[in-house]
């Protein structure tokens, strides 16, 4: 596990290189706690100077009211710092997340769930956020409040003191047994709705099979099944909550009336303990209720200091996942005619246990066309996917120009490897973007020569945008995006194309088409196809 990709770095990166707004934190939530502390005392003294029948001086006043001030500004501020700090971690997080979403080896790109990997991103995100904004540092602030209130109070009233000694840590126990149930109740929820979730998308690509077999009741009923568990898990987090708050409530109400009632009993004894001014009174029934506020906030923070660590949890999971390895990068990879342009040299490759290739050794010459043949399953695809250096062979060679594959560079990449799969995967964007995949690299002119290769420039030119057109599903027909295909896989001019069963979708007229804006594709070009159709087989056959 690589220590720099772990959340807890995330966050010691934060604070370092956000010190002022840290120091600035910790400054208010000291300074609240405080502050906080001192309008109850000045009551006190204002209440005590009028039972004796003295004036109360508008100095006092002022300063009441401006502590009182001061504590909501100081709480307010130190929530907009945490709000802030929250983010600058919440954006660090999730630069790092999709950084090593980057740097995952193939196979870990290929066993991701679209709905899981959002809830990396997002919810566990959100989780670590709340760390902060209501987490581990309002957690102090409330910790460090409970004992200064403690601290004052053992100094005005001993007995309420005493008692509150008693009843806090009941309290405590009672409110974390309730915020444990809550969060197995909302672990459950989060997990039906990354089901749910998850299920949409995975709905969508099914739609023409669910459909075509009248499954759309299953395809309900397995929905509804996913959002009844999470509204099942709701319904639990909202009793939970409910209940609590009445009986904090309750119990500052009997607290107070058992104190009151003590202190007017007029037993010397109990007196000792209980006995206090009106000034005084005043003052400790501010601060019950200021002491109750903490313990029950400390229950929720416990809760999402819990979700939090579950998400940190998972976040660490995933930095852990293996990263493809660092190869040195080529950068010349240069044509000669001696050394062959493709050369596969005694290749074995596998994945995981399942050997799909042995001992596998072809070449493919400068300017060559080859089809890979083989029945279905032999490792065709596997070729393509070896030769782009998506893997590496377990033995043997793989080497464009004599570099081994994984070594070709970024730079490269595109001027060498033109890849054309079976279907067309639309980018966000335009027309134009679509072709270059955002590559500036690529000019005007060598997108409309591609366009002009396909035969697609009088389609696009007759958009009501040309290129700039944003880009939908139904805008071009199966044909037509296959043929942007072989527009993006040729616009940066490379010397290899690749062909993936390029035609396997389309019907006779269309393939032709395809075929035909493919051998101008091909022209002064190595080409390495797969086709199962012979009509669409080029050059020497490479059998499997
Ligand atoms: N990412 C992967 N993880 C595990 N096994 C895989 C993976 N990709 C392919 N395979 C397996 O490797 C074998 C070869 O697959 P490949 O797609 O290369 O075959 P192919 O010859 O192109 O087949 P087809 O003609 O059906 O497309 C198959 O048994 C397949 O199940």
């Amino acid at each position: 596990m690589k220590r720099d990709g772990q959340v807890r770095d995330v966050i010691g990166n934060t604070i370092k290189e956000k010190k002022l707004l840290s120091g600035a934190i910790v400054c208010t939530v000291l300074g609240a706690v405080l502050v906080s502390l001192v309008p109850p005392l000045i009551l006190a003294q204002i209440v005590d100077r009028l039972t004796a029948g003295k004036d109360v001086t508008a100095v006092l006043m002022l300063l009441y009211f401006g502590m009182l001030a001061l504590t909501g500004l100081l709480e307010s501020v130190r929530e907009g710092l945490l709000i802030v700090f929250g983010q600058k971690i919440t954006h660090a997080l999730r630069s790092r997340l999709m950084k090593k979403f980057g740097r995952l080896t193939t196979d870990n790109v290929n066993r991701q769930e679209p709905g899981t990997l959002v809830s990396r991103f997002v919810g566990d995100v959100d989780t670590v956020e709340k760390l902060f904004t209501s987490g581990i540092i309002s957690m102090f602030a409330d910790a460090c409040r409970i004992v200064s209130i403690l601290v004052v109070i053992w100094f005005r009233n001993r007995g309420l003191s005493l008692i509150l000694l008693l009843l806090l840590p009941v309290l405590f126990l009672f409110t974390r047994q309730i915020q444990k149930r809550m969060l197995a109740a909302q672990i459950e929820n989060r997990r039906a709705v990354g089901r749910a979730s998850a299920y949409v998308p995975e709905t969508l690509h099914n739609i023409r099979t669910i459909h075509c077999l009248k499954k759309e009741t299953y395809m309900e009923e397995k929905y509804d099944q996913y959002i009844g568990v999470s509204y099942q898990a709701m319904e639990r987090t909202n009793f939970y909550d409910a209940v609590y708050s009445p009986v904090i409530l309750i119990l500052n109400a009997v607290v107070v009336a058992v104190v009151m009632l003590l202190s007017a009993s007029g037993n010397g004894k109990i007196l000792t303990l209980f006995g206090m001014s009106a000034g005084t009174a005043v003052a400790v029934l501010s601060y019950i209720s200021q002491i109750f506020r903490p313990v029950e906030s400390l229950g929720m923070e416990i809760q999402t200091i819990q979700s939090a660590i579950a998400g940190i949890h998972r976040i660490n999971e995933f930095f852990a996942l293996e990263e493809k390895k660092e190869h040195p990068k080529s950068t010349g990879v240069r044509a000669t005619k001696e050394v062959p342009f493709v050369e596969f040299r005694d290749v074995t490759f596998g994945y995981e246990e399942h050997v799909v290739l042995e001992h596998m050794s072809f070449k493919v010459m400068d300017g060559e066309q080859a089809t890979l043949s083989g029945r279905t399953g032999a490792g065709k695809s596997t070729i393509l996917k070896l030769l782009l250096g998506l893997y590496e062979p377990l033995e043997g060679d793989v080497l464009i120009h004599g570099v081994p594959a994984v070594q070709i560079g970024e730079e490269e990449r595109r001027r060498l490897f033109g890849y054309v799969e079976q279907s067309f995967h639309m980018v966000p964007g335009t027309v134009r973007d679509q072709i270059t995949l955002f590559d500036e690299r690529i000019t005007e002119s060598q997108i409309r020569k591609a366009a002009e290769l396909t035969g697609l420039q009088d389609a696009i030119e007759g958009l009501e945008h040309g290129y700039d057109t944003i880009c939908t599903p139904e805008l071009f027909s199966q044909g037509q995006w296959q043929l942007l295909s072989i527009a993006r896989a040729t616009a940066a001019g490379p010397s290899l194309l690749l062909l993936d069963e390029i035609t396997a979708n389309l019907d006779a007229d269309t393939e032709k088409t395809v075929l035909q804006a493919l051998n101008r594709a091909a022209q002064n070009r190595t080409v390495i196809s797969i086709s199962h159709r012979t009509s669409a087989k080029m050059g020497k056959i490479i059998a499997l």
